[in-house]
């Protein structure tokens, strides 16, 4: 199944609950939601008051992305915050599996996140126990960049990887996906589709029901967890 998770980070801020209200409406299966903290990426965005608050206006899985440092510190935090699954990056645990143990323990979906220049070998000890693996296809810290040309060939490899090893994990990526670049993606073997600027820049309903219409053509998809 093929899915749409608009990043609130494109979103005005002034009228944040609106505007989730709305791509929700719209179809958005996701909310994801990305957390700076200003030093394992250079920008600083929000963190739980921001997450409860939104939580008080929707029921759609929070897919919460922690760009941040040791993420173990705070995993209470986002679940009560309302996080449905908890995406770790590789780079910024000292212990990744136990990391991701913590996740699992709470109940939420567990997904581990790989910066563009991070290889796919990092995952040989953690794969089987992960719901999801979100490659980055532009660094992380900032909305509105360029894919990154090599993440198709990366997400072709994961694919077969997760496949031939019979799992169920999904692949997401996320940064500088478009209407125009989003069908290349699927035919590497992404599933889950963060999009910022292409959802929030413009008529943010045309936009999402735009995504799922493709999704729609498409016709299957790797069936996920
Ligand atoms: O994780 C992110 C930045 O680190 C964002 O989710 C990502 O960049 C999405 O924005 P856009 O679709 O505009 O590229």
């Amino acid at each position: 199944m093929y899915k749409l998770a608009p990043s609130i980070l494109s979103a005005d801020f002034s009228k944040l609950g609106e505007e989730v209200e709305e791509i929700v409406n719209a179809g958005a299966d996701y909310l994801h939601i990305d957390v700076m903290d200003g030093i394992f990426v250079p920008s600083i965005s929000f963190g739980m008051p921001v997450m409860k608050s939104l939580r008080k206006r929707t029921d759609c899985f929070f897919d919460v992305h922690l760009m941040i440092e040791e993420p173990i510190r705070y995993m209470n935090e986002f679940k009560e915050a309302g996080a449905d699954g908890i995406t770790v990056h590789a780079e910024s645990c000292k212990h990744l599996n136990r990391t991701v143990q913590a996740i699992k323990e709470l109940g939420l979906k567990a997904a581990v996140a790989l910066n563009p220049a991070t290889s796919l070998s990092c995952l040989d000890y953690i794969l089987e126990d992960l719901d999801m693996v979100l490659i980055m296809t532009v660094n992380p810290g900032f909305g509105g960049q360029k894919l990154i040309e090599n993440t198709y060939e990366k997400v072709r490899k994961l694919r077969e990887i997760i496949d031939g090893k019979g799992l169920k994990a999904d692949i997401q990526v996320d940064g500088g996906i478009t209407l125009q670049n989003v069908e290349r993606m699927m035919d590497s073997g992404a599933n889950i589709f963060v999009a910022g600027t292409s959802v929030f820049k413009g008529d943010k309903q045309k936009n999402v029901k735009a995504f799922k219409e493709v999704f729609a053509n498409a016709n299957g998809g790797h069936e996920g967890r």
